[in-house]
């Protein structure tokens, strides 16, 4: 049966307007019958009249590069009635019966690809910082990065190298390395703009550094002050010096699904320029919602497209919370493989030339949300919200992170007890 054309063009639209056209997920097969593709548990709800499932929901998945029709029998099924709605689990499969077998299929396929250990990479004393208005003395980053390495982060970014006029904030980068290089525990990269800052920070102890494009042309101008093409030639230098002194180098792409300027971001690009990265010889390369504005919707085409030229062994997370998606957006990076997390101790954060950008993910939710998936991190929660107290009271806030906050209450009132 043949797909009217009518319903296709209403499903074109609605996808059209959550991801993006090149990933639109239903494909029209030559004879004009159509199939799902992604790699995803989550479902879209459609009205499909005569399909060969129950009329209403239909399944949506599949394995990653396994473009295929997704068992559904798609041409046999007509589809006149479309009513699209925005996308959620099914009713269908969700029963809080336990014993329930399809409830029980279900939780296994959202489970199952969910790595056993998540590595957390801290970014608070760099990307929490950088951002603040009242310079934060070394001393008390100093103590903050000690606090962090001793909850059992395995990576703890200690600041960045960068130009002191364009980020005052970090430009004591020098003395907090000269305090924090012989920290043991944990890997302290710093963050690399250019010959001069990778320079700098070998000479201040850096064992690691991180460079750091963009997906957006104009977030590239706003915050390196070049054009993609350029960044990624400065970018090629400071990998090969690293090279050769065998300095690990991690690549940022900043803007992955959204710009402040231009938008949305197309996943194409994203790939590109994580091809560009991964062929520079770069470790790890940390994919940066930077304003927060992804949903699962955008963000499991972006990283399917990314998936498509990096291995996933070489890829990390980095969501910023403005909407509040970002423990969304990781579960279903995980779901996806991932096993790369970046968060924030308290959910400090936010870039300087990324205007509306708020703070990260806080470091205390995803440990809590890992802990209740049963994923190994070997950090210690209670030592990260000892970590989040202490620069919270010096910043003079409360945390932004809801399970240091939720903690705290019930702790307050048992010692009350
Ligand atoms: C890239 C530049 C340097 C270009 O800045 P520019 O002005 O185009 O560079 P320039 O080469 O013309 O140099 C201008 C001045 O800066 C100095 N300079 C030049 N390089 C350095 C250096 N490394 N360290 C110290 N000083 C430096 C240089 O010596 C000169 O000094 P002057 O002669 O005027 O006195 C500048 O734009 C810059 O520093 N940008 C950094 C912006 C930044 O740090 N943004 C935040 C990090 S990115 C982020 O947060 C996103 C991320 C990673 O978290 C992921 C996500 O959230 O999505």
């Amino acid at each position: 049966m043949l797909a009217s054309k009518k319903a296709l063009d209403k499903l074109y639209r609605h996808y059209t307007l959550l991801s993006n056209p090149t990933y639109f997920p239903l494909m029209i097969n030559s004879d004009n019958s159509c199939c799902f593709h992604g790699n995803t548990s989550f479902q879209s709800n459609f009205s499909l009249k005569g399909a060969n499932e129950s009329q209403g929901t239909m399944l949506w998945s599949g394995q990653r590069r396994n473009i295929s029709r997704v068992g559904l029998q798609w041409n046999s099924m007509e589809i006149d009635n479309v009513s699209c709605h925005d996308w959620h689990l099914s009713k269908r499969y969700y029963n809080s019966n336990p014993n329930d077998k399809h409830s029980r299929e279900f939780a296994n396929k959202l489970l199952k690809s969910i790595p056993e250990y998540v590595k957390i990479v801290e970014v608070g004393p760099r990307d929490g910082l950088q951002n603040e208005k009242e310079i934060v003395p070394t001393a008390v980053k100093v103590e903050l990065i000690r606090m962090l390495v001793s909850s059992g982060l395995p990576v703890v970014e200690a600041t960045s190298f960068v130009s002191p006029k364009w980020v005052p904030q970090l430009a004591d980068a020098k003395d907090v390395m000269a305090a924090v290089r012989n920290f043991e525990g944990a890997r302290l990269p710093v963050l690399t703009p250019n010959l001069k800052g990778f320079e700098a920070a070998v000479a201040a102890g850096a064992k690691e550094v991180a460079i750091f494009a963009s997906a957006s042309e104009s977030f590239s101008k706003s915050n390196i002050n070049c054009t993609i093409e350029d960044s990624l030639v400065r970018y090629n230098d400071v990998s090969l010096a690293a090279n050769k002194l065998s300095i690990p180098v991690r690549g940022y792409i900043s803007c992955v699904v959204g710009c402040p300027v231009e938008g949305m971001v197309s996943p194409s690009n994203v790939a590109y320029v994580a091809k560009r990265l991964y062929e520079m010889g770069c470790s790890e390369i940390s994919l940066g919602d930077t304003i927060g504005v992804g949903t699962p919707g955008t963000v499991i085409p972006m990283l399917e497209a990314v998936l498509d030229v990096v291995p996933i062994d070489k890829l990390a997370v980095h969501f910023h919370d403005t909407y509040g998606q970002a423990l969304s957006n990781i579960l279903a990076s995980l779901q996806m493989g991932i096993n790369t997390v970046d968060s924030s101790v308290s959910g400090l954060g936010g870039c300087p030339y990324a205007k509306g950008a708020s703070g990260n993910v806080a470091t205390e939710d995803v440990i809590y949300m890992l802990n209740g998936l049963g994923v190994e991190t070997n950090v210690d929660l209670q030592q990260v919200m000892l970590a989040g107290n202490y620069i919270c009271k010096h910043l003079g806030r409360s945390s932004g992170s809801k399970t240091a906050t939720a903690l705290s209450k019930i702790t307050a009132h048992a010692s009350k007890l």
